[in-house]
């Protein structure tokens, strides 16, 4: 039997999302820049697997050249620039015509500008910040990553409303009472090191009530994290050690690495949206695969509001 068949719970496999998005199929995706092979496979298998119905906003011409293969009756609008097409993705969220946004073949800081602008942008009160859920293999569970793609280096403020944003995505998947990892390059505390402060602070904090329906427990080493094996050999006793669900990452550095590590040397699924907008948005890597944008976008319509 193979890891991947042990794995406690079935549900907490990726494809499981797709299943989860399926039941609540009433919902529209606005794609900026969807002139992108990747991104339009992705779109059509999400529309034939009726997971939800699309806008796609971009250059119309090439966007009908790669729907050209495809029997589908999709809309498209067109969009001159790739910063136009971000716009008008964003504003027919904001104007409640769509429910989620989704980045086509477009820089994350482009989108990110459109989601951000003040008249029609999808801010909320709270921090937005990205999370990456992770399906490996060989690894008997979902983990995942925050914040691999928006906040560059977080303050502890940041970071508390990222764990918490994380932890709202965790429980629209089913992981309920997630075990929360700040990493550090080391597992005990050093006044020098400004992450294993903050992973020792997030944790008080957990233990206080100042942050909810999670388990903090830091600051802990990659290692640690996730093997037990690695935990007992280093004599850590935790809650969280070699079972975190969640990996704080201090910086976008560590984040986006980490992230893009494990997609070409683990060969690992994802599923990733920024959380904390008013809508979910789906934000993969331009380079990611179709099936990896596919989960994506069944994660931000599992977290849609209904
Ligand atoms: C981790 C997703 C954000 C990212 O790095 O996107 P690009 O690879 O498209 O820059």
């Amino acid at each position: 039997m193979t890891v991947q068949e042990e794995r406690v719970d079935d549900n907490l496999l990726l494809d499981s999302l797709i299943e989860k998005a399926t039941q609540a199929s009433t919902k529209t995706v606005a794609v900026a820049a969807a002139e992108d092979s990747e991104v339009i496979k992705a779109v059509v298998e999400a529309s034939e697997r009726n997971l939800a119905q699309f806008i796609l906003y971009g250059n119309q011409e090439k966007i009908n050249m790669l729907l050209e293969s495809y029997n589908h009756n999709i809309r498209i609008v067109h969009a001159e620039t790739t910063a136009l097409a971000a716009e008008l993705a964003v504003k027919a969220v904001f104007t409640k015509e769509a429910d989620v946004l989704m980045k086509g073949n477009i820089p994350t800081n482009t989108i990110l500008k459109a989601v951000l602008n003040k008249e029609y942008g999808l801010r909320t009160g709270n921090i937005l910040s990205h999370t990456a859920v992770f399906e490996i293999p060989d690894y008997d569970r979902l983990i995942i990553i925050t914040d691999a793609a928006m906040n560059i280096a977080p303050n502890l403020e940041q970071k508390a409303q990222i764990v918490k944003n994380a932890v709202s995505i965790a429980r629209s998947i089913g992981i309920d009472h997630p075990k929360v990892a700040p990493l550090a390059a080391v597992e005990s505390v050093n006044p020098v090191m400004d992450a294993t402060l903050d992973a020792a602070a997030l944790t008080v904090m957990n233990k206080r009530g100042q942050i909810s329906s999670c388990i903090i427990d830091g600051p802990l080493a990659l290692d640690n994290a996730v093997s037990i094996m690695a935990a007992e050999h280093k004599g850590i006793h935790s809650d969280v050690a070699g079972k975190a669900d969640i990996l704080l990452v201090p910086t976008i550095e560590v984040g986006n690495v980490l992230y893009k590590s494990l997609i070409y040397f683990a060969k690992a699924k994802t599923g990733a949206v920024i959380a904390g907008a008013k809508a979910p948005i789906v934000l993969t890597s331009r380079a990611d695969s179709s099936e990896s944008k596919l989960y994506s976008l069944a994660l931000a319509l599992c977290c849609a509001k209904n």
